[in-house]
């Protein structure tokens, strides 16, 4: 385990949210890399239990007491005994970033035998920007080493905002029940030493263990639904917010990337358990990924919330043929879009005083390096002088080309 403390790119501006039946031993083993960071640790089934948390980490812990209490009716939308809990995290946060792990995922080696410090590379995947409109077959273009490669189109080598950091996993995949019932040996220890973008218009199977998002750009679509306790389905939570959360992003003309970081998934649960609780969605699935294939956002949705509202209309029109769980699960993205703007609403949030600090830089980088944010771009170099200034650097890109998508 490295022994020096790691710099802490956005430490401010970023919480890693751990859902958690067990105790958290496992954070022993990220120390180096998780120590400067606010954790926000929601604690599911039993409120009485105590949940143990390494000295020295900065967290809130909230269990379902809490959540009841925090939301009251609108805690309905917050599942229970599911790592789905996990969204609840997402809406009481006030940070521009999230980084949600697992507790069965501990720090991996990468190929040299170096520990992987996981956060630190979904902070750079989330700082840089994302190619969805055009693949670059040399995967990310932005990364040290690496470029556009010939024929990739000028005006497109400024790239999009990433919204979605998705990060892989060594020893245990994310494989689903009948799979890993049917593989029980089976080990992933291919360690691929590539991130890519999800290309747009395409889905992907978002898995919650090893994920970092742009909250402040995406958070409102990352509800994780309504599973287990009370439903027909379960530990499928976070593929639903994959799939809502990519329709969106492909709206807005935001990034999603896939690959690197890995970490290492001792998984915990059983099989059989999983089985009783995915079964359902295996053959669900093969209609709601078509729907979700024709989803189309109309130009009044010009924000996530509207985007996501939008969505449950079509998901209660759509989907309830399937099953009544639908409306249900309509009505709880309802619940949750007036739980995001109830707790996330200008007077909800204190003004941050580093955002003053960030556009205040943003006047003087502006002025200082307008070559790198103008030029770089259409010459397919990103430099992040500074992580902290991402979030007023998005807002200082200007095309040089027009190019109407
Ligand atoms: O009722 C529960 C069960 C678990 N948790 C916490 O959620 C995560 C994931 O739990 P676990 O690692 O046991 O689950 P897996 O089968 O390995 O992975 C599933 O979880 C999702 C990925 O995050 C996905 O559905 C499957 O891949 C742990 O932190 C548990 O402590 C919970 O809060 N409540
Ligand atoms: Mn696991």
């Amino acid at each position: 385990m490295p022994s020096t403390k790691v710099v802490a790119p956005l430490k401010d501006e970023l919480d890693i949210v751990i859902p958690t039946m067990r105790n958290l031993d496992f954070l022993e083993t990220w120390r180096p890399f998780f120590g400067q960071y606010h954790l926000i640790i929601v604690q599911d089934g039993d409120p009485s239990k105590t949940i143990h948390v390494p000295e020295g980490f900065d967290y809130d812990l909230y269990n379902r007491n809490d959540i009841n209490r925090i939301l009251g009716p609108k805690a309905t939308c917050i599942s229970f005994m599911d790592s789905a809990c996990r969204c609840f995290g997402f809406l009481v946060s006030k940070k521009n970033y999230i980084f949600t792990i697992d507790d069965d995922c501990f720090v991996a080696k990468d190929p040299s035998g170096q520990d992987i410090n996981a956060l630190a590379q979904h902070i750079q995947n989330l700082l840089t920007p994302a190619t969805p409109f055009f693949f670059n077959t040399l995967y990310d273009p932005y990364r040290e080493g690496a470029d556009f490669v010939r024929g990739y189109p000028l005006s497109l080598r400024e790239g999009k905002p990433t919204v979605v950091s998705h990060g892989l996993w060594l020893n245990n995949p994310d494989y689903d029940a009948p799979t890993q019932l049917v593989k029980p040996l089976e080990r992933n220890t291919r360690y691929v030493d590539a991130v890519q973008t999800i290309p747009m218009g395409n889905l992907f199977p978002m898995c919650g263990m090893n994920l970092a998002f742009d909250r402040e750009l995406i958070g409102a679509a990352m509800y994780f639904g309504l599973m287990c306790v009370g439903q027909p389905i379960g530990g499928y939570g976070d593929l639903w917010a994959g799939w809502c959360t990519k329709v969106i992003a492909d709206h807005f003309r935001f990034g999603v990337k896939t690959g690197l970081p890995y970490i290492w998934h001792r998984k915990a649960s059983s099989p059989f358990v999983n089985m009783k609780k995915e079964y359902v969605g295996l053959y669900w699935q093969e209609e709601v990924i078509p729907f979700f294939q024709s989803v189309e956002f109309p130009r009044e949705c010009t924000t996530v919330q509207k985007c996501y509202i939008e969505l449950s209309k079509m998901v209660r029109e759509r989907l309830a043929h399937l099953d009544p769980y639908f409306q249900t699960l309509a009505d709880a993205m309802v619940t949750w879009i007036e739980a995001w703007d109830e707790l996330n609403s200008v007077a909800a949030a204190p003004v941050p005083v580093d955002k003053k600090d960030a556009s205040s830089s943003a006047d003087t980088m502006e002025s200082e390096s307008w070559y790198s944010y103008y030029i770089e771009p259409c010459l397919g170099r990103i430099r992040i002088d500074n992580m902290s200034k991402r979030s007023s650097q998005r807002f200082h890109y200007t095309k040089l080309y027009q190019y109407d998508k």
